[in-house]
């Protein structure tokens, strides 16, 4: 897949590095083993990566879950993170993604005043008190969107809050098992409804439906991140957002949309969607054997991405939707 033009720009990815001081372990279903203290050697592998690219990345895009959440149970939170942001010293920016371990490890106040917020220095910041949210744009005619998947959630909201109580509600709406993380069926959509899911607030959709209709009028390519997936096609059902059907039909309806990029289902997936947009889940690096990896370097060009992955992560041709 060698291109003989230049990229515009690239980028890494990189999902669910979960890493953790201590022995391996399995999920939760005991079918996929856990490289917790490889999950950072890992990391470091990919960083050489990047650094050894042609075109050095302008950014790496990590989709949360940085840490694991055992860490909180050591009192180990903030040595962890310590550890692995100190892998990215040197890098380029590194745009974070909050998952599900994030809120295991910290409160949303003590994330937002943390190496983990990376919108600070962004000038088109949502309010973040309400939810962590932000867009740049790398160069002309290019624009990411992070978004912020536990916006209504029962982890990482204060059991006080509004956001908390219609959270527990619709969870329980659709959940009437006592332990929230275990799914109301065993099959079919309704399995997102577990506690280590959540979902985007009304607020927050109608800021990402404004970002997407400037970035239209604009006539950029944009591609849109967050912690948990947005198409049953592109994942586990058992991984979806929530409310997935409403994000995307905000997607569906700006046709600066090219891309979505998720984490959470470490088995990874892709789908292309009915408009053309790519839906990728990254595969993750916790649950990937010591002798592989899972990361990527995406090759911007101004008619398609060209992912090309390593270890676990396939390499893929991502045309835009206009091109279809
Ligand atoms: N089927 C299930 N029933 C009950 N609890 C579950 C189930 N699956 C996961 N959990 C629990 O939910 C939490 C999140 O699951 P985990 O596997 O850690 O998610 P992640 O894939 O984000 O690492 C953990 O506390 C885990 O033990």
């Amino acid at each position: 897949m060698e291109d003989c033009k230049p990229p515009v720009f690239t980028f890494g990815i990189i999902a669910d590095i979960q890493y953790a001081d201590i022995d391996d372990g399995l999920n939760f279903k005991q079918t996929r083993k856990r490289y917790y203290r490889n999950s950072l050697r890992l990391l470091q592998k990919a960083n050489e990566g990047w650094n050894e690219e042609k075109v050095k990345p302008s950014f790496i895009l990590q989709l949360g879950d940085i840490i694991d959440g055992f860490n909180k149970k050591y009192d180990a939170s903030q040595r962890a993170l310590d550890t692995v942001v100190r892998v990215f010293d040197h890098s380029p920016a590194v745009h974070h993604v909050w998952g599900n371990h994030e809120f295991y490890n910290f409160t949303r106040g003590a994330l937002l005043s943390s190496v983990l917020n990376s919108s600070t220095n962004q000038q088109s910041v949502s309010d973040a008190d309400e939810f962590y949210a932000y867009h740049f744009s790398p160069t002309h005619n290019f624009r990411f969107v992070v978004l912020d998947a536990y916006d209504m959630s029962i982890i990482g909201r204060e059991q006080s809050s509004e956001k908390y109580e219609q959270s527990l509600k619709l969870l329980k709406d659709h959940n009437t098992n006592e332990d929230l993380n275990h799914p109301p069926v065993f099959s079919g959509l309704e399995q997102r409804f577990v506690k280590f899911n959540g979902g985007f607030s009304e607020d927050q959709l109608k800021w990402l439906d404004g970002v997407l209709s400037k970035a239209d009028e604009a006539e950029e390519k944009v591609t849109v991140a967050s912690h948990l997936p947005v198409h049953p096609d592109s994942t586990d059902p058992i991984c979806l957002s929530w409310n997935y059907n409403e994000v995307l039909s905000i997607l569906q309806s700006h046709k600066s949309v090219v891309c979505f990029m998720a984490g959470h289902d470490h088995d990874g997936g892709y789908h292309r969607d009915c408009s053309g947009i790519h839906h990728l889940t990254l595969e993750g690096v916790i649950e990937t054997p010591p002798e592989s990896n899972a990361y990527g370097t995406v090759h911007v060009y101004e008619d398609r991405m060209v992912l090309k992955g390593n270890g676990r992560m396939l390499d893929r041709v991502l045309e835009y939707p206009g091109n279809l």
